[in-house]
C-alpha cells in the first residue's frame, strides 16, 4: 500500500470501510450523497434510483451527454489485508475495486464541477454489479431516460498491470456470464444405513466432477468456456446422510452459442444425476450478464489518444472471462471499458488484495482529459 495523500485516495479508504451487498448499498449511497452536497450546487443535478445515484454535471453549451459509470457493491469475503482502514462490516469486503471505481468517479465529477465543460457529463453510480445486476434495471429507470448518455465509458482495476497502465482492446473484452444454482433433494437417513437413503452429498460430488468435463469434452477447444462451482452446501451433521445439497457457481463464455451448449449439457447431466440417484434436482440460472463489447471506432480512437498523449502506457490486451453488467450499457450506448493497472500480487475477489492507490489520481487525470478532448468543439 502506498501512502498517497491525494484526497480521492482518502475517500476510497472511507468507502473501503463500508462494503455492502448489491441493492443494499445504503451507507455507500449516503456517503456519496453527503459528498455531493458539499459541492457547488449550481453545476450539478442529482437523482437517486434505488441505492444508485445519477449525477448530471451541466455543460456550458451541451451538444452531447458523455457518461461515466461506476459500480458500488462489495463482496461476501472476510478481509485479510494489512490495511488500518479494513472493512467495518464483518464478512464483507471491497475485493473487486469498486471502492476505487467510486472514488475515481467522484474525482472526475468534482473536476467537471470545478472546471467548465461544453457538454453534459452524466456520472452513474450503479448498484449490484456482483449480482443480481443493477445495470439492466438502471438503464430502464425513469430517472435516466432524459439523461441517457450518447457515449459511455467505465474502467475496472487490474491487479496484474503496473500503475500507469491502461489495458484494452476493441470488440469483446469480458465474457457472457450466467449464475448457476442447482438444488438436489434426496432422502436423508442414518449414516449407518445408506441403503435406506439417497445421499445428496455423494450426488453433489459426482455432479461437480461431471460438470468439469463439459468444457473439456463438449466445447470446441478453439472456443472458450468456464464452469466454476464456488460453493457447495449439503447435509446437517457428520453422521446423518444428507437429504439436500446445493451447488452454486457461474458459467462464462465468449459466445452466446457456447453458453447455450453448456447449459444444455448441464441440464442433461442433472437429469442423469436425478435418474442415477433417484432424487429431484432444480436448476436456476440466476442473473445473466451480456458480454462487454467495446465499440470499435470509439475504442480505436481512445487507444490512439492514449498513445499520442502518453498520459498512460497502453497495452492491447486479450479478452478475459470476467463478467460485468456494464455490458448492458454497451449494448445500448457506444462506448468502452478499460483495465486500470493497480499492481497487487493478489487477484480480484481475493481477501488480501491491496490495489495501489496511486492509480486513482492517474485515472481521474486520464478520464477527465479524455472527456475534455471529446467535448472540445
Ligand atoms: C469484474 C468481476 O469480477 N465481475 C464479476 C461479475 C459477476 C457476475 C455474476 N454474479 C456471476 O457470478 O456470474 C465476475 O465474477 O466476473
Amino acid at each position: 500500500m502506498t501512502t498517497a495523500t491525494y484526497p480521492f485516495a482518502e475517500i476510497r479508504r472511507q468507502l473501503h470501510r463500508i462494503p455492502e451487498p448489491g441493492f443494499q448499498e445504503f451507507k455507500t449511497q449516503k456517503f456519496i450523497l453527503d459528498y455531493l452536497a458539499g459541492l457547488p450546487q449550481h453545476r450539478v443535478e442529482i437523482r437517486t434510483w434505488r441505492t444508485g445515484i445519477i449525477v448530471r454535471v451541466k455543460g456550458t453549451d451541451p451538444r452531447q451527454r458523455i457518461g461515466y459509470r461506476t459500480d458500488m457493491d462489495g463482496l461476501p469475503i472476510e478481509e485479510e489485508t494489512s490495511y488500518p482502514f479494513r472493512s467495518s462490516h464483518p464478512g464483507y469486503m471491497h475485493a473487486c475495486g469498486h471502492d476505487l471505481h467510486m472514488s475515481i468517479a467522484l474525482g472526475i465529477l468534482t473536476h467537471f464541477v470545478e472546471n467548465e465543460i461544453r457538454d453534459d457529463v452524466i456520472v452513474l453510480f450503479q448498484p449490484a454489479e456482483e449480482g443480481p445486476g443493477g445495470a439492466l434495471p438502471m438503464l430502464a429507470c425513469d430517472e435516466l431516460q432524459d439523461w441517457m448518455p450518447d457515449m459511455i465509458l467505465a474502467l475496472h482495476i487490474a491487479p496484474e498491470y503496473p500503475v500507469g497502465t491502461i489495458a484494452i482492446k476493441p470488440g469483446i473484452l469480458f465474457a457472457n456470464t450466467s449464475e448457476l444454482f442447482i438444488d438436489l433433494t434426496g432422502k436423508g437417513g442414518h449414516a449407518a444405513y445408506p441403503h435406506q437413503a439417497n445421499d445428496m452429498v455423494v450426488a453433489a460430488a459426482q455432479l461437480v466432477s461431471q460438470l468439469q468435463t463439459i468444457v473439456a469434452r463438449n466445447v470446441n477447444p478453439l472456443d472458450s468456456g468456464v464452469i466454476t462451482i464456488g460453493k457447495i452446501e449439503g447435509g446437517t451433521k457428520q453422521n446423518i446422510i444428507a437429504e439436500k445439497a446445493r451447488l452454486e457457481g457461474t458459467i462464462r463464455t465468449l459466445s452466446a452459442e457456447t453458453m447455450e451448449r453448456i447449459k444444455g449439457r448441464i441440464e442433461a447431466m442433472v437429469r442423469g444425476v436425478e435418474a442415477g440417484f433417484e432424487c429431484k434436482a432444480a436448476i436456476d440460472y440466476g442473473s445473466n450478464y451480456r458480454q462487454v463489447y467495446n465499440e470499435e471506432t470509439l475504442t480505436d480512437e481512445f487507444m490512439s489518444w492514449v498513445r499520442e498523449t502518453g498520459v498512460m502506457n497502453l497495452v492491447e490486451c486479450r479478452e478475459a472471462m470476467t463478467g460485468e453488467d456494464f455490458g448492458y450499457f454497451l449494448e445500448k450506448i457506444p462506448g468502452f471499458l478499460f483495465w486500470l493497472g493497480v499492481d497487487t500480487p493478489y487477484g480480484l475477489h481475493h481477501a488480501k488484495i491491496e490495489p495501489d492507490e496511486d492509480a486513482i489520481a492517474l485515472a481521474v487525470t486520464t478520464v477527465t482529459r479524455y472527456i475534455e478532448w471529446k467535448s472540445t468543439p
